[in-house]
């Protein structure tokens, strides 16, 4: 068995942007092999690319000359940034004039990096680092927003620009970048071209304000804060309860981009309309009916992509494209192209709360909503009887549906524990998975999965979800959203912090919570975790706790490493038997 311990831990994956995962995307294909049907492809798709980020600069470079916007969106995630430390937002920009630093830039690649620079300059980092030990810069939660922008260039390796430009902002995010762009560019010709760049990109219309030309900086700031800040009010009240308000800075909200559930509304395209036409040409004044028919609408069709890590790109509304109406001269319509909603990998599909589909296959479509058929042109109606028919029909209307996405992180092991546990310090600690370790509460907002690689290759995924605490069902700290999560992991890995006063209180709760959210759910298979072991006072408590539970209690310490090896050798174990169980139980 000891044959079976990894090396080092070779890779890993971050689920949302905000991580820093580091698989390479040939170890996907590895584990989708040994999910099992439960399991498949899942985790994979979520891996990022190696987080070096001088590669970062030189691979995002193509992604970011090719497309002006992305520079565009950066600027105003960056502005976000800024504005997040308060009421240093205007004074900041003062500091540094934002327009004629913006037009100096030459090209998107060089706004790219000067961004970065820049950003180095207001908070002394830059991107250079592969580690997210930004909570130095942020002990606010600041880290993670930074954490997020390092992980920008790792985007833009596996995905169209338009996606990951379109990636980070979540609800009003992407108007406020727009906005936040315009504000920030001092040439008329840039100012239009962002306002271009926003109705194609976006599809929003009707948001009249911070389109028109900059008037003014602080005015037009004041003006995006009324209209985020609404924004963001529906989405808190949808994430969490008063405790996530006040435990996140205001910057929490404007940066957070991983979002695993979104409500659509599609409308397929229309048919185009018949045609009623008559054949005419010198010499031949009756030819006839001619009218073509109209062409159908697009479908709209949700397609799974490893590629994509959130529902974040998602826009609320689909609209498809609709067909084209035929012509004179028996010229049909062109048929709408059919418009795909790309999501990840482990998107559920629901519609008034049942459950159509489950997307766990890459490539796997859903036709979701279907184009109307095109009309008729009145040469469709000729026949002996009539000669000369004038009737046309109009198009079919598409059809109109509205669904619910749901992301569920598809890992083989869930990490569960309160917060501070150090969640996160064991998924660095036995996988390479990076996410942001600090010791204040809710560092961790996104799942983020790593990969434990054993010597007989074969690999076990495990998902490091956020804290939950107690009353966590009623919507207390991140509320019970997360568990969405853990709903799919095979078995639990319940995470307790030896330096608590009564660890096992903990353990009682976390089950309590997890029972609350789906009955049965803290009896999968698990192991107990007694985390901190390095402490002085671990040991007596380490003690009482074997003798207050009947699971297996596995001592470690993930800040030392101690012991993490008999961790990852019963998570074998653990994966070994769901695979006798057939893979799925
Ligand atoms: N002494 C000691 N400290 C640890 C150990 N593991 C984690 N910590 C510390 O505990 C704090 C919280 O660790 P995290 O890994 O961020 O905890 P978490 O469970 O992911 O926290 P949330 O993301 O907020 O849910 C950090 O300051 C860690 O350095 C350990 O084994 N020993
Ligand atoms: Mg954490």
């Amino acid at each position: 068995m000891q044959s079976l311990l990894p090396a080092p831990p070779t890779s890993s994956m971050s689920l949302g942007p905000g991580g820093m995962g580091q698989s390479g995307g040939h170890a996907q294909s590895n584990l989708n092999d040994n999910m099992g049907p439960a399991l498949p492809a899942t985790s994979m798709m979520q891996s990022q690319m190696s987080n070096v980020s001088m590669m970062h600069q030189q691979s995002a470079t193509p992604h970011y000359s090719s497309a002006q916007a992305g520079g565009q969106h950066y600027q105003g995630q960056q502005a976000m940034g800024m504005m997040g430390q308060g009421s240093q937002g205007n004074s900041m920009m003062s500091q540094r004039p934002m327009g004629s630093y913006r037009s100096s830039q030459q090209g998107s690649a060089q706004q790219y990096m000067g961004q970065d620079e820049f950003y180095g300059e207001q908070y002394g980092h830059t991107q250079s680092s592969s580690e997210p030990i930004n909570q130095q810069y942020y002990p606010d939660g600041h880290g993670e927003y930074s954490y997020q922008q390092s992980s920008y260039g790792e985007q833009g390796y596996d995905r169209s620009f338009d996606e990951s430009s379109q990636h980070y902002y979540e609800g009003g995010n992407s108007q406020y970048s727009q906005q936040q762009a315009q504000y920030q560019q001092s040439s008329g010709q840039q100012q239009a071209f962002s306002q271009q760049q926003y109705s194609s990109q976006q599809g929003y219309s009707g948001q009249p304000q911070g389109y028109g030309p900059v008037q003014g900086g602080s005015s037009q700031y004041s003006q995006y804060q009324q209209s985020q800040s609404q924004q963001y009010g529906s989405y808190r009240s949808s994430q969490g309860g008063p405790g996530a308000q006040t435990q996140r800075p205001f910057s929490y909200e404007q940066t957070r981009h991983f979002v695993d559930h979104r409500r659509v509304k599609l409308l397929a395209g229309s048919g185009g309309k018949g045609a009623s036409s008559f054949h005419s040409e010198p010499r031949k004044e009756w030819g006839g009916p001619d009218g073509g028919n109209g062409g159908d609408g697009g479908s709209i069709i949700i397609k799974a992509d490893r590629f994509v890590k959130s529902l974040a790109q998602v826009v609320p509304v689909y609209k498809g494209e609709d067909g084209e109406s035929g012509g004179s001269k028996n010229c049909y319509g062109r048929n709408g192209s059919p418009t795909y909603i790309r999501v990840p990998l482990g998107t559920v599909v629901k519609e008034q709360g049942k459950t159509i589909l489950d997307m766990t296959e890459h490539g796997q479509e859903y036709l979701a909503a279907f184009g109307g058929a095109g009309g008729k042109g009145n040469r469709f109606f000729l026949s002996n009887e009539n000669r000369s028919p004038m009737t046309a029909t109009p198009g079919i209307t598409g059809q109109e549906r509205v669904l619910q996405l749901e992301l569920r992180t598809m890992a083989h092991a869930g990490l569960v524990g309160f917060p501070n546990a150090g969640k996160s310090s064991l998924l660095r600690a036995i996988t390479n998975a990076r996410p942001a370790v600090a010791a204040y509460p809710f560092t961790t907002l996104n799942p983020h999965v790593g990969i434990v690689k054993y010597r007989d290759h074969e690999q076990v995924a495990v998902a490091d979800i956020p804290g939950i605490i107690r009353g966590a069902h009623l919507n207390r700290g991140l509320g019970i959203s997360f568990l969405r999560h853990i709903e799919r992991c095979r078995f639990l890995l319940f995470v307790l912090d030896l330096s608590a006063p009564e660890p096992w209180t903990q353990l009682q709760h976390l089950r309590y919570e997890l029972d609350q959210y789906e009955p049965g759910l803290s009896q999968r298979p698990q192991a107990i975790i007694a985390n901190k072991m390095d402490l002085s006072e671990a040991q007596e408590k380490l003690e009482t706790l074997k003798s207050n539970v009947s699971q297996r209690v596995i001592p470690v310490s993930a800040l030392t490493g101690q012991n993490t090896e008999e961790l990852i050798l019963h998570l074998r174990e653990l994966y070994d038997g769901y695979l006798q169980g057939g893979g799925n139980g």
